[in-house]
């Protein structure tokens, strides 16, 4: 049966709501599986449907022809998300959003099992495990929606078992598996074939950020939160200022003056229990809070004091200087939004609006692997030794990039030793391995990947260094960053593949590219990206050096970034800059 056709006179939902607490608190429609999101596995199933209602939050991606509803309460569960729809054809397809081997010919047997059955008012698809798949059928539109009216308005949390009408068929579907769980997410993509090479670093770091879930929240003190990343918005505890205070030296008054002046002397962090009454001044320092009664704040610069008597003098501004209580923020107001960075202007400001704890993600945790037998950290070299020159550095790099290296191992190239380090260091977010990625004699990274099960997000990368890369994930969730032994390549590889890493495992919001202008784009471009060492001429443009030697980092002295330029770059190009670390 052609799926396209028997399409014509059916209405498809696809249920695509909801944060999946399982895996993190992800949107899951939008995980990708075999390189497309999960939204778009299902939606390629039904294109050729009369209607399609996509019932979740709104996507601003989608094909306007799609509707596009919301359950309420958002997260009420499927069988408000299919009320939400309100499907009103003869036949109705219903998918959910997380099945990464759903295809447009599973549709049409569904369809069809439904055809061949008059008496039956569902067909279900039933998976490997035997379990049947309520989200993955085919209705008879009348019948749907006379079950789902017969919940009345009282749908929110209804299980879909509770949908099912009294006759129905059930039609084995192999490979028909949801994505509940992070393992189950890990199986479909590792089923669906190892990595791509990517067209270029860009792709690269996108790619494997979207194939890592993001690790458990954390509730830590605000004052020990530098270098994690918000799992929720920071939200002011406290107005600041709590309690109107002033905001220069001078005196404070109440009502119009002249005042008399009183003995008190106010000062920050006093307590005592001034009242100030009409006609009356108290001196008062920066800081201090107003004493009651006080209506106005006016500094020591516009007044002047005649025995006990308070004058402002003429021609002054008539200005108060109080800070009054909520002039900066009220509680309740947003500091800073879920994903971003927490860097010391957070941590300062979570402090500010009494914020004692706060839930965040990360740092992340990178343990660092140097390889090759003829790597010699300490002692003389023997013939054909070379001296690790990257070791010693990578851990300043790593924190650059924004994680926290916590262990390192110089790794020889037997054939378990990576089967080993896998199993030895599960307690880190990341693993940085550098050199054995070539796949040559010695190379045993790729080999080891394949046998711990990982799923391979990036098999290597059209750039130049660094093409022999590879980003993988373990199932675990652990990030395998295989960078090239050559220490420039590895570096500029990592610069750009780790903070990608940190944005998939801690949730932060990737930022924006650092720009700069290239002046001399057209000399260094090639057939394709070229990572470049970087200095800013006194004109603000930058200058790519060209004949870079790759085997130590000499050419990074006095330059402050990698450029990543792109093929066909013309003089004055702008172009993302990774920046060095000083
Ligand atoms: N047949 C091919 N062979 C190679 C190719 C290729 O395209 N075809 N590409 C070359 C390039 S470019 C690179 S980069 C490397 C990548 O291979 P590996 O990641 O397996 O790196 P290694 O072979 O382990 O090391 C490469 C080079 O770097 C030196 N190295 C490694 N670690 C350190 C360290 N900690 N300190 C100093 N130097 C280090 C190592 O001794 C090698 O000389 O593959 C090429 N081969
Ligand atoms: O791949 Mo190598 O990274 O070109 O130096």
């Amino acid at each position: 049966m052609n799926a396209m056709s028997a399409l014509t006179g059916v209405e498809a939902v696809i249920v695509a709501g909801g944060r999946a607490t399982r895996m993190g608190g992800v949107d899951k429609p939008a995980l990708t599986v075999g390189g497309r999101r999960l939204l778009d596995t299902a939606l390629a199933c039904v294109a050729g449907c009369a209607r399609i209602t996509v019932v979740g939050p709104w996507r601003n991606d989608l094909d306007p022809a799609i509707v596009q509803v919301q359950e309420t309460p958002a997260g009420a569960g499927p069988v408000a998300a299919l009320a939400a729809a309100d499907p009103a054809s003869d036949a109705v397809v219903t998918l959910a959003a997380d099945l990464p081997f759903v295809t447009a010919d599973i549709v049409a047997t569904l369809l069809e099992a439904l055809d061949t059955d008059p008496a039956a008012d569902a067909a279900f698809a039933v998976d490997d495990d035997g379990r049947m798949q309520y989200l993955l059928a085919a209705w008879r539109g009348p019948a749907l929606s006379a079950r789902i009216a017969g919940f009345g308005t009282d749908v929110a949390g209804r299980p879909m078992k509770a949908l099912l009408p009294d006759r129905y068929v059930s039609v084995p579907v192999p490979g028909t598996t949801d994505c509940d769980t992070p393992a189950d997410l890990h199986r479909a993509r590792v089923a669906h074939g190892s990595g791509r090479i990517a067209a270029d670093p860009d792709e690269a770091r996108t790619l494997i950020r979207e194939a890592l879930l993001p690790l458990p929240v954390r509730r830590v003190p605000a004052a020990a939160a530098e270098g994690t990343t918000l799992a929720a918005p920071l939200v002011a505890a406290e107005a600041l200022p709590a309690v109107p205070s002033s905001a220069m030296d001078g005196y404070a008054v109440a009502g119009r003056g002249p005042w008399t002046l009183r003995p008190e002397v106010r000062r920050a962090g006093d307590r005592s229990g001034l009242t100030l009454l009409d006609g009356e001044a108290a001196r008062i320092a920066t800081g201090a809070h107003l004493p009651a009664g006080a209506t106005a704040v006016v500094r020591d610069e516009f007044v002047e004091v005649e025995g006990h008597t308070l004058r402002r003098l003429p021609q002054c501004p008539v200005r108060d200087d109080t800070r009054r209580r909520g002039e900066d923020w009220e509680p309740g107001f947003v500091l800073a939004a879920r994903g971003d960075h927490v860097g010391p202007a957070v941590v300062s400001a979570a402090l500010s609006g009494e914020v004692a704890e706060i839930d965040v993600r990360g740092p992340l945790r990178v343990h660092v692997v140097v390889s090759g037998d003829e790597i010699l950290r300490h002692g003389p070299l023997q013939v054909g030794q070379t001296r690790d020159s990257q070791g010693p550095v990578l851990p300043r790099f790593v924190r650059w990039c924004g994680a926290e290296p916590v262990g390192e191992t110089h790794l020889r190239d037997t054939p378990g030793g990576f089967d080993a380090l896998f199993a030895e260091t599960t307690t880190v977010d990341a693993l940085v391995v550098v050199g054995a990625t070539g796949g040559g004699a010695a190379d045993q990274l790729r080999g080891a990947l394949d046998r711990a099960g990982a799923h391979v997000v990036v098999e290597r990368v059209r750039c130049k260094p660094g093409g022999s890369q590879v980003a993988a994930v373990l199932p675990d969730g652990r990030a395998v960053l295989g960078l090239p032994g050559n220490p420039v390549a590895a570096l500029s590889t990592l610069l750009v593949m780790l903070p990608a890493v940190v944005d998939g495992r801690t949730g932060r919001t990737p930022p924006l590219p650092f720009l700069g202008t290239l002046a001399n784009a057209s000399e260094v471009e090639g057939d394709r990206t070229r990572l470049l060492p970087a200095r800013q001429r006194s004109d603000g443009q930058w200058l790519c050096d060209n004949a870079v030697r790759t085997a130590h980092l000499a050419g990074l002295i006095g330059r402050t970034a990698i450029a990543l330029v792109p093929p066909r770059a013309t003089d004055g190009a702008v172009v993302e800059l990774l920046p060095l670390p000083r």
